[in-house]
Parts: structure tokens; sequence; C-alpha cells
């Protein structure tokens, strides 16, 4: 490429939220074709710095130029314009309409009903050059996630942005929707697009990037060429000074069966699921997601109802339960929405700490919420878990997913559970939050806490189970101890081969 004038220069950012410097006289740039990896502890103000480059918000201090011209970029309209296109790790779409109406939302002035050809056609084109492909008719709210982010990519590519800005791009993608997103991104670079990629997962940061710039509170650390000499433990120092610490399990002694899950039937017509799960075991669950995982962790928790079977907790069945009810049964429950299901963003900390026990002792008495035990059980936690920034009296929802993740592992936790179900434990966490979760996981089993660990991440899987199960079209098709598994074998049952009776 002959004209190498970056696409997109940030120059001495400056942001700040209330106390908190979220960017520090950031340099940032972006050049045609290059695909440039943005790296960075939870909360380092990686997706504060592309919201300012995507109109979201306006910098304290700093200047833009976009292709080599300055520019005031006060809206997401300016910056569309401008070509400049991001997709959040939350799609924000409207789920009654079809996909072809989505993208032409707020087109109507060019793409109005005589350029629904034209926009057929540049849908079409889209699909031919870069792999990414929707059926135009499809409502959007049919669309499984991975469609829906990729809807997402084709609405930028639509209204022609040539910087284009992926935040955790893959961490709702299946390996297989991971490989035809770097295809696209492939085919993009070499039509001079510039890819802004932000990511926690080391691996996908070096295959995929030219460059890599790594973001440490508020501040680029590290500028580096990805020249095949980078490695995820020096990348992981870079980001936190430190290396990251695996967390490892030791075998032990089991306890007697603390969950049991006898003729669990997901929905009609699904085969019933018999699982036990004992004291001090963590049970993997592994799986490609969208195959029931999300429906077997809220039945279990009391979320949804079965369609029959039994659920017992300590011998005890627990059946017709409400989330209420699971929980004084003993049971926790993470889920893998973190800001849906989990946490009220717009609730402070201090009230999300206590959100499942609101209104019940010690935190209110005689019906009054007792306001001082709430913010000195949260300010406790905030400190014991290292929750940044450490301020109770902010909505949750401000934190960045890894401070929210701690929060909500502490808030379970400290219901001391005989039963934890949690999903995706560590989705879109850095290493050193990574590495706290796992800790607290392997304390619990310490503890003979029975613990159901659902996770589409393999890795993660063999590293912290004892047992592991594989859960195909809403049932459990094998379970084998983490010894008699390979990673070759449950890949093959997570895809419908090789079904194996449950142990
Ligand atoms: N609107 C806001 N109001 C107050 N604080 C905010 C706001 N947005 C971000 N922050 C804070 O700014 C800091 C940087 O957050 P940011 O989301 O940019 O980090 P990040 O590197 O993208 O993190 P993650 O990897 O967890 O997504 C964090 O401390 C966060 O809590």
């Amino acid at each position: 490429m002959a004209d190498d004038t970056p696409l997109l220069t940030l120059t001495g950012i400056t942001k700040r939220f209330g106390e908190v410097v979220a960017n520090r006289d950031v340099d940032f740039a972006l050049r045609p074709g290059e695909v440039v990896g943005l790296l960075g502890e939870n909360g380092a103000g990686k997706t504060t710095l592309m919201n300012i480059a995507f109109g979201l918000y306006r910098p304290d201090a700093g200047t833009i130029a976009v292709a080599g011209r300055p520019a005031v970029i006060g809206s997401t309209a300016d910056a569309i314009a401008l070509g400049i296109g991001m997709v959040h790790q939350h799609t924000h779409v409207v789920a009654r309409h079809s996909v072809l109406e989505n993208l032409m939302a707020g087109l109507a002035g060019r793409y109005g009903l005589i350029d629904h050809t034209a926009a057929l056609a540049r849908l079409a084109e889209i699909a031919a050059a870069y792999g990414l492909g929707l059926d135009p008719d499809r409502l959007v709210g049919d669309l499984a996630i991975g469609e829906k982010q990729r809807l997402d990519i084709i609405r930028a590519l639509f209204r022609k942005a040539r910087v284009l800005i992926l935040d955790e791009p893959t961490s709702v993608l299946t390996p297989q929707e991971t490989e035809g997103l770097f295809s696209a991104i492939k085919a993009l670079k070499t039509d001079g697009v510039g890819v802004v990629y932000i990511s926690h997962k080391l691996n996908e940061v070096r295959a995929i990037t030219d460059r890599v710039v790594v973001m440490r509170r508020g501040a680029v650390v590290a500028d580096a060429v990805n020249d095949g000499t980078l490695t995820n433990a020096g990348l992981a120092v870079l980001m936190c000074g430190h290396e990251p610490e695996r967390i490892t399990r030791t075998p032990h002694q089991t306890g007697a069966a603390r969950l049991e899950l006898a003729g669990l039937r997901l929905g009609r017509g699904t085969r019933p699921i018999d699982l036990k799960v004992q004291g001090g075991e963590i049970v993997g669950i592994a799986g490609v997601s969208g195959n029931g995982q999300v429906r077997f962790a809220e039945a279990i928790a009391g979320v949804t109802s079965p369609a029959a079977g039994t659920i017992r907790i300590d011998g005890k069945a627990v059946n017709a339960a409400s989330p209420r009810r699971m929980q004084e049964a003993g049971l926790a429950y993470i889920p893998e929405d973190r800001l849906g299901a989990g946490l009220v963003g717009t609730l402070p900390v201090s009230d999300n700490m206590v959100l499942s026990r609101f209104g019940a002792s010690p935190f209110a008495h005689f019906g009054w919420l007792d306001r001082k035990a709430m913010a000195a059980f949260a300010e406790r936690q905030i400190t014991d878990y290292d929750i940044r920034p450490p301020d109770a009296k902010l909505p949750i929802g401000l934190l960045s997913g890894g401070n929210q993740q701690k929060a909500i592992v502490a808030r379970e936790l400290a219901l001391k559970p005989k039963v934890l179900i949690i999903a995706q434990p560590t989705r879109g966490l850095d290493v050193t939050a990574i590495a706290f979760v796992h800790r607290e996981l392997m304390r619990l089993r310490a503890e003979g806490c029975a613990i159901l660990l659902i996770s589409d991440d393999l890795d993660e899987i063999f590293q912290l189970s004892d047992r592991i199960a594989v859960m195909y079209e809403s049932a459990i098709v094998c379970a084998m101890a983490v010894e008699q598994a390979t990673v070759a074998g449950i890949g093959l049952a997570m895809n419908g081969g090789a079904v194996e009776a449950p142990a």
C-alpha cells in the first residue's frame, strides 16, 4: 500500500471518570491493512479509548485525526460518517427487525425503499468478499449470539467502515466461528481496512495481529510488532507486571454426593440427565455453546422449571424451586450473563453485593433495609477481593468486566454454598482475574463444595475438573474422570460423536 497515512491517529488522549483516570496521555495509530491488538488488564482503559474513537465519549484532552485530517468525533454518527465502526462485547439489536431492516435502519435517505435492491446487492458483496453472510429475511431475534455479532460487523462494513474496532470479539464465538472471523479479518486487511482487536485471549492475539499495544492503568506501556517472538508470558508481564499464575488441581478425597440430578429433562423430547456431583468435586460441563448449557444451569438454579426430573441437594429433593429456595437449600449460581441475570448495572456495588439477600437478615430488620450493614459488607468484600475502583457507591455497570466478575464471585461465595453452579467464569477476564477466580474455585472445592463448572473453554475444563461431562443437544452424552479424558475424545463428543453412557 503506497499511502501509509494512518487511518486513525489518537494523540495525547486523557479521559477521567471522577477520580479514575481511564486514559492517560495515550498515543495510538492504526495504519491501512493493519490489525492492532489492544491488550491490558481489566480496567486498563482499552474500551474507553476506543469508545472515544467511536464518539461515545469526549476526551478531556488530546486530539484525533482520521486519514491524516484533524477530526472532532462528537457522536457515533460522526464516527460512522468518518468510516469508523465498532462492535461491542454486548450487541444491541432490535429483535423484531429482519437482518436487512436492521442494516438499513438509519440509512433511509440513501437506502430507502427504492434502494432495497441496492442494499441486498451490498449484503451479497460483503458475503462474497469476506465470507460474512446472513439471510436478509431472518428475524434478528432468531439469530444465535455469534450471528448477531456477525450482523454488527456486516453493519459496520455496510456503512463503509475503514477502521473496524472489535471489542473481545471471540468471547461468544465457537472455535469454528472464530476461524470464520479470522478469515474475514484477513480479507479486510487485503482491502486496506484497519482493525483494532481488543482481547484477553493471548493465543488469538498472537495469531491474528500485526502489532500489539499494551495498556496499564490508563497508559500505553508497550507498542510492539508481532514478529513471532512475542510470548504469552511476556505479554502478561507487560500487562500486569508478573507472569500469570496457573492454578492447578491436586487430587484429593471427595465426599458424598451433594448435587444429584435424576431424570432431569430440559425440554419435552430431550433426553433425561442423570448426574451426581460429590462434595469437593468439580464436574466440568464441556460443550459447544448453544447445546442447552444455559437452560441446564437455570433449571438447577430454580430460574426455570425443568420438564421433568428430580434435583437433590445433600439428599433432599428441592423440586419446583425458585432461585430463593434453591439458595436456601445451599445452592449458589453465577450465570454467564453477568449484567443480565447476575447483576443490576444501574445499582451501586453495595446493593449488588447483597442482591440475592436484599431485604433479608443481616441486611434488613423488620422490613427496613440496613444501609449501614450493606455498606460495611460491601466495603469488606471490595477489600478482600481487590475490586477496583474501591467505591461501593459506583453503579456496578461502570466497573470493568473483570471487576464485575470479582464482585459476583465475592457475593455468591459469601453464602458458603454447598453447591455452586458457575457458567463461563472467566469469559472476558484478564490473566490476573482468571487466576483469582480459579483459586477461589479450588478453595471452595477444598472446603467440600460440589461445583458444576460450565465452560466453552476446554483448557479451563481440563485444568480444573475432577470429572468432565459433555453436553450435546440438551443432554449429557458422556462423563468421565479427567485422567481418562482426552481433548480429541471430548471434542468429538461435543460434536455429537462417540456417545457413551453417563458415569
Ligand atoms: N462511564 C464510566 N463511568 C465511570 N467509570 C468508568 C466508566 N467507563 C469506564 N470506567 C472506568 O474506567 C476504567 C477503564 O475501563 P475500561 O472499560 O476502559 O477498561 P478495559 O481495559 O476495557 O477493561 P475490560 O478488559 O475489563 O473490558 C475502569 O476503572 C472503569 O471502571
